[in-house]
């Protein structure tokens, strides 16, 4: 592997004139997993000097930096993140939104260190890095095929758990914001499915790491495609029905668990698990109502759905999963068909716990909490469609997997309550003015029987 000159001793003395700025704008970014908990000081895990900060032109610094906050568990080290900072001395008034803040003490007092993944010159250099694998300091660049050269970057803006570059139209480069040790799945299961044949996700190209942590993942880029979750909400728009798609995406889902299935280990739950699963969803539902205390009081009653499913029949594979799935994870091509995206599971979970084999009703149930999404962020909220897609989504799902996912109603009825708690979190969190659409969810699933 050709190893690249990179320098770590200018950006360790920079964190002291750094760690106002990120103290201002990193709580501000989505990807922010710490709303909520104050920052009460920065430690840099690693500091690469991708393009010299000192030099005539920007310099890219790329930071695997630790974010100290109160209430952490004990034993838990902080959340880590992955920054690529632009650092110039003067910054283009096209890259005025980018700006992060002035340095204002230290070695390169005076110069505005930006987000560096909004400069095109910078993010190129990002792929043209991931284009010739090998080392630059302790990050390690692979590709598995021969990628074209000199690929115009665009940010976008669409920005999640993570940021995402599109290069030419060609690929999609995620970075992963919150890092941990271990593969990341987003990368782990595509590459799986890959090797078992399977066309509906894209294969990943090329990616980057440090350590035992995926920081990036380059695939291909599915140009003219729409996500699920916009066709949704145009289908509800125009009035028009959403059943031939649902059904479809049923079908997708059940190839990509028979495909995962076939690559990774694959088991039936067996009915004593189930006690198990029910008390893990009673311990996160305990959980989510100390951070979010309007769930309070419909505890006794979705703990009651909770109780219902454990000593439920068993039977549905237990293997690895997409762990978060959702309208927004599937995309339709300009053929027609469905692709999945986004194997990272649910963000705010540790590593371990995404990574581990799963019942396949969990990624069922959270497309069913999709379809109520959609149905819900509509007015008039239309309770019919949503239902209508969501049977037809479960016959799609059984036409292909063989097993009809509501042939255990009372776990998958489980999960969907499990995933509707984690929603009401990630809303309060995240997008408050959402929170209603889960709450509504949370108060039908709390009652009815
Ligand atoms: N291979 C792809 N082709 C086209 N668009 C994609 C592809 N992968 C992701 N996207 C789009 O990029 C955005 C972010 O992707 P996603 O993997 O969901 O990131 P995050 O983890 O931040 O949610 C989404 O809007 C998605 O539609
Ligand atoms: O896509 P991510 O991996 O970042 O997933 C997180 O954000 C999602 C929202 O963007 C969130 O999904 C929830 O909102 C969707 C509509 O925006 C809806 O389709 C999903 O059903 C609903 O869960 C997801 O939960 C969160 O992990």
């Amino acid at each position: 592997m050709p190893e690249t000159a990179s320098t770590t001793r200018a950006p360790d003395a920079l964190l002291p004139s750094l760690a106002p700025l990120l103290h201002e704008w990193l709580p501000r970014q989505r990807w922010f997993a710490g709303k909520g908990r104050r920052v009460t000081g920065f430690t840099l895990e690693a500091a690469t000097e991708l393009l010299p900060l000192d030099g005539p032109g920007p310099g890219l610094l790329h930071l695997l930096v630790r974010v100290e906050q109160p209430g952490r568990p004990a034993g838990t080290p902080a959340d880590c993140y992955q920054l690529l900072l632009g650092v110039r001395t003067q910054l283009p008034p096209r890259l005025a939104p980018a700006l992060i803040g002035r340095l204002r003490q230290g070695p390169l007092a005076g110069r505005a260190v930006y987000e560096g993944l909004r400069d095109p010159r910078l993010a190129g250099l990002l792929y043209e890095r991931l284009r010739t694998p090998g080392r630059t300091g302790p990050l390690r660049f692979h590709a598995t095929t021969a990628l074209p050269p000199a690929l115009a970057p665009r940010m976008l803006d669409a920005e999640q758990s993570n940021s995402s570059l599109v290069y030419g139209d060609s690929f999609i480069l995620k970075i992963f914001r919150r890092v941990s040790p271990g593969a990341n799945p987003d990368l782990e299961l595509p590459l799986a499915l890959a090797r078992a044949g399977c066309a509906r996700v894209p294969a990943p190209v090329a990616w980057f790491e440090s350590g035992a942590s995926t920081l990036g993942v380059l695939q291909p880029y599915l140009r003219n495609s729409r996500d699920g979750w916009r066709l949704a909400l145009d289908a509800l728009a125009d009035g028009r029905e959403f059943t031939a798609e649902a059904r479809a995406l049923g079908r997708a889902t059940a190839e990509v668990h028979l495909a995962l299935a076939e690559a990774l280990p694959t088991r039936k739950l067996q009915r004593s698990e189930t006690e198990q699963l029910a008390a893990a969803m009673d311990r996160r539902l305990h959980a989510a109502a100390q951070a979010v205390p309007a769930l309070m009081p419909y505890v006794p009653g979705l703990r009651a759905v909770f109780a219902a499913a454990s000593g439920a029949d068993g039977g549905s594979a237990v293997q690895r999963i997409h762990g978060d799935l959702h309208l927004g994870q599937t995309l339709r091509g300009s053929d027609g068909g469905w692709a999945v995206i986004d194997f990272e599971g649910e963000p705010a979970k540790p590593l371990d716990e995404r990574r581990s084999p799963q019942p396949t009703v969990r990624d069922v149930a959270g497309m069913l909490r999709s379809f109520d999404y959609a149905a819900r962020t509509h007015r008039p909220w239309n309770a019919d469609w949503a239902a209508r897609c969501r049977a037809a989504y479960c016959t799609g799902y059984a036409e292909a997997a063989g097993a009809d996912p509501r042939t255990d109603p009372a776990l998958l009825r489980a999960y969907e309550t499990d995933k509707a708690v984690y929603e009401v979190v990630y809303e309060a969190r995240h997008r408050p003015d959402w929170l209603p659409v889960p709450m509504s969810a949370i108060e039908r699933l709390s009652t009815s029987r």
